[in-house]
């Protein structure tokens, strides 16, 4: 077999640094007696996916975990995340590209450094050459030598077939985890179809403040920028807090709770605090409710840097939690399997299984009795999940209703600027396959009930 071409180019493409390509600063020797180059991208990328395929760890914490990743650049750092990303978004079709030339299951390692050479030869703009050859340096640097061989003759046939290997194959069906495609039904193939691209950015302008340019206005006033396409700490007005990070989906539910100035106001679960923000805006006088200290600190971070000093952030369990007085609204974005947001963590989808369902139902049910009873009689109550599961979202407004808190259906009016997320009963039902050819939104559920 020859021997691999000189490893050299980034994943997204882009020039190395160092386009010699072999030498490391700790100078390690590779097996023809040259220098390995360093590869920081690919290390934490592999990092990542063996955390989460092997280990079922999330993405985040799989990066937490990666020793690479500590003292690499944050340009590295972002290109190992989009790396990793693109694998887990395509890992059911990278699979079933590699099964013809594997005969037997490779180890687990193996089966990584395989599938992140796949990603980079058919879903990435990476070179053939140095696809193949960093991925045969990257199970050297993993201690995969006696594989080093077979990653490269796989590759190299891969490489060879290119992308016509994907052509006839159903990559949405392959990408997608069978539980949650039946758990999908009629929406499956339009939300399906829309996983595999990478979502955009979308801005929430604060009122009264300007956008930055250059991204597209959507229906509901989000500013929506194409993925990879600008650096959000770097907009004009971020440091003046003109706008917030927030998918346009996640915007509906505090806006459908309709609060006005001076209105007395929970959001039961608030971090990061998109939509604290939203109801901060608004006037009202707002109680951030947050569990996990943690994502508190973020939270505050986050409204000081939008100079929403009003808010009371509050650190406690809402489910016990109870205000000094009844309030007129409140917006539970209650916690969820999150599944609503697989186009920027697709990690979840091979993390999450059924029985994660049932288990996150029990707390929607106690969230929604709490916030019941903390409304005055006539106060509103918006519901809402990032799940398209339906037992978080429809169910658990059925599940309402049955607790005493009365149907407030969502108007035509209301959503016109968006009919097709108004389901028969009133309520809010978007998926990533909505406006597609826009980029798609997250999945999110929303109901408003009163306490009647
Ligand atoms: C779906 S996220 C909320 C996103 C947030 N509303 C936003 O728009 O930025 C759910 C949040 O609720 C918090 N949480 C979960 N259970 C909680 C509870 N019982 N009481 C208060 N916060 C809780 C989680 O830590 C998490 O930060």
């Amino acid at each position: 077999m020859k021997s691999p071409p000189s490893p050299s180019s980034r994943p997204d493409g882009r020039p190395d640094a160092r386009p010699d390509g072999r030498r490391n600063r700790a100078g390690r020797p590779d097996r023809r007696g040259g220098k390995v180059a360093p590869d920081p991208t690919r290390d934490i990328a592999f990092d990542i996916v063996e955390g989460v395929i092997v280990h079922r760890r999330m993405l985040d914490t799989s990066l937490e975990h990666s020793a690479a990743a500590r003292t690499a650049e944050p340009r590295d750092r972002a290109a190992a995340h989009r790396l990793a990303a693109t694998v887990l978004r395509h890992m059911g079709t990278a699979n079933e590209v590699l099964s013809p030339f594997l005969k037997r299951e490779p180890p687990e390692p193996v089966r990584v450094v395989l599938l992140i050479g796949v990603a980079q030869l058919l879903f990435l703009d990476t070179p053939p050459h140095a696809a193949v050859a960093t991925s045969v340096a990257l199970a050297r640097r993993r201690g995969l030598v006696p594989f080093a061989g077979l990653v490269n003759a796989v590759l190299r046939r891969v490489a060879a077939g290119g992308v016509e290997a994907l052509e006839g194959l159903d990559q949405p069906r392959l990408d997608v985890p069978a539980w949650l495609w039946q758990s999908w039904g009629r929406l499956v193939r339009p939300i399906a179809g829309a996983l595999g691209h990478e979502p955009p950015l979308d801005l929430t302008i604060r009122p009264g403040c300007d956008a930055p340019p250059g991204g597209e206005v959507m229906p509901n006033g989000s500013v929506r920028f194409a993925a990879g396409t600008v650096k959000v700490a770097e907009l004009p007005g971020f440091a003046e807090g003109a706008f917030w990070v927030q998918d346009m989906a996640a915007t509906l539910p505090a806006r459908l709770l309709n609060v006005t100035a001076g209105e007395r106001v929970a959001d039961l679960c608030a971090a990061p605090g998109g939509k604290t923000a939203q109801l901060a805006c608004a006037g009202a006088e707002v109680f951030a409710i947050e569990r996990e200290g943690r994502r508190l600190e973020r939270l505050r971070a986050n409204l000081a840097r939008l100079g929403l000093a009003d808010v009371k952030v509050i650190h406690a369990d809402a489910a016990t939690w109870r205000p000094e007085a009844p309030l007129d609204a409140i917006l539970l974005d209650a916690p969820c399997s999150a599944t609503g947001t697989i186009r920027r963590h697709p990690d979840a989808m091979w993390i999450k299984r059924p029985r994660d369902i049932a288990t996150m139902t029990e707390g929607q049910d106690r969230l929604l009795a709490a916030a019941r009873d903390m409304l005055r009689l006539g106060g509103r109550l918006v519901y809402a999940v990032c799940s398209l599961q339906p037992e978080e979202g429809e169910q658990r407004a059925r599940a309402a209703q049955a607790m005493g808190l009365v149907p407030d259906p969502f108007t035509p009016e209301e959503l016109a600027f968006l009919p097709q997320a108004r389901t028969p009963e009133g309520w809010l039902r978007t998926h990533p396959g909505m406006l597609a050819d826009r980029g798609g939104m997250d999945g999110f559920f929303a109901a408003r009930f009163r306490r009647g």
